[in-house]
């Protein structure tokens, strides 16, 4: 039986492609499950990992504590093919391009890819060492009402057109060199977050944003 592994607690087979959802989740919701189905089919994924934040480094207050809200992703995404991992908490990492250097450090001959709806897209020029991300893993971007046509004419879709990858070839994604990345315009669930929170169904943290490491 293959063992975790010692630090970042998961067990991934060299050769497989694993996708890497990395979220506040604060709370889960429908709309998360949904891109994640997605994209196990689009990109023809084995796996997807659903990395449960410490907490964004560009949100001014930090999200409700980390096993709340993996015992409520463990709710809403009941699929063998996913895990709900609190690798980065782990691993004291909560920059996204510090987590990918740990992760494919510690898990060599992994194919990951990093996943992310179109918002993320749009403002990723703005998150640290993103020229990095890109050079360090293919990313799958998948489509979010709103954010659908400003994502694919974002800073980093501009600076990067030469590396994107037709939604029809989406399934090379995963062999791709990077920089690579693919735009899939899935069918839209409108769920979010902070709309959730905003009709009162999950408390709104008061916790200051929690340091990076
Ligand atoms: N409905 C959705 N459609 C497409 N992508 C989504 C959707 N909901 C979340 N995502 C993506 O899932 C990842 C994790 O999202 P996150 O946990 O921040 O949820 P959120 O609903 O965006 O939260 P918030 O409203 O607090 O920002 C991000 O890459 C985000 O773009
Ligand atoms: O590394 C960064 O600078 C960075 C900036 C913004 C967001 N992220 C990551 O993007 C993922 C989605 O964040 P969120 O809050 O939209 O769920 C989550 O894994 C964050 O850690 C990372």
């Amino acid at each position: 039986m293959a063992l975790s592994h010692p630090t970042t607690g998961l067990t991934l087979s060299p050769g497989s492609r694993v996708g890497l959802l990395g979220g506040s989740f604060d709370p889960p919701h429908a709309g998360h499950a949904h891109i994640t189905r997605e994209a196990l089919k689009r990109f023809g994924l084995d796996r997807v990992v659903w990395l449960v934040s410490p907490g964004n480094p560009l949100k001014a207050r930090g999200p409700q504590p980390l096993e709340r809200r993996m015992a409520a992703a463990r709710e809403v995404m009941d699929d063998p093919r996913v895990t709900i991992s609190d690798a980065e908490a782990r691993l004291g990492t909560q920059a996204t391009a510090d987590t990918l250097a740990r992760l494919a450090a510690a898990h060599r001959g992994v194919r990951f890819v990093w996943l992310m709806g179109a918002d993320n897209l749009r403002q990723f020029h703005r998150w640290e060492n993103w020229r990095q991300i890109l050079a360090t893993v293919p990313v799958g971007v998948l489509a979010r009402p709103g954010d659908r046509i400003a994502a694919q004419v974002s800073v980093t879709a501009r600076a990067f057109r030469d590396a994107r990858i037709p939604e029809e070839a989406a399934r090379r994604l995963p062999f791709a060199d990077p920089p690579a990345w693919c735009f899939v315009n899935v069918p839209m669930r409108a769920q979010s977050s902070t709309e959730i929170r905003a009709r009162g169904e999950w408390p709104e943290s008061t916790a200051p944003a929690p340091k990076s490491s």
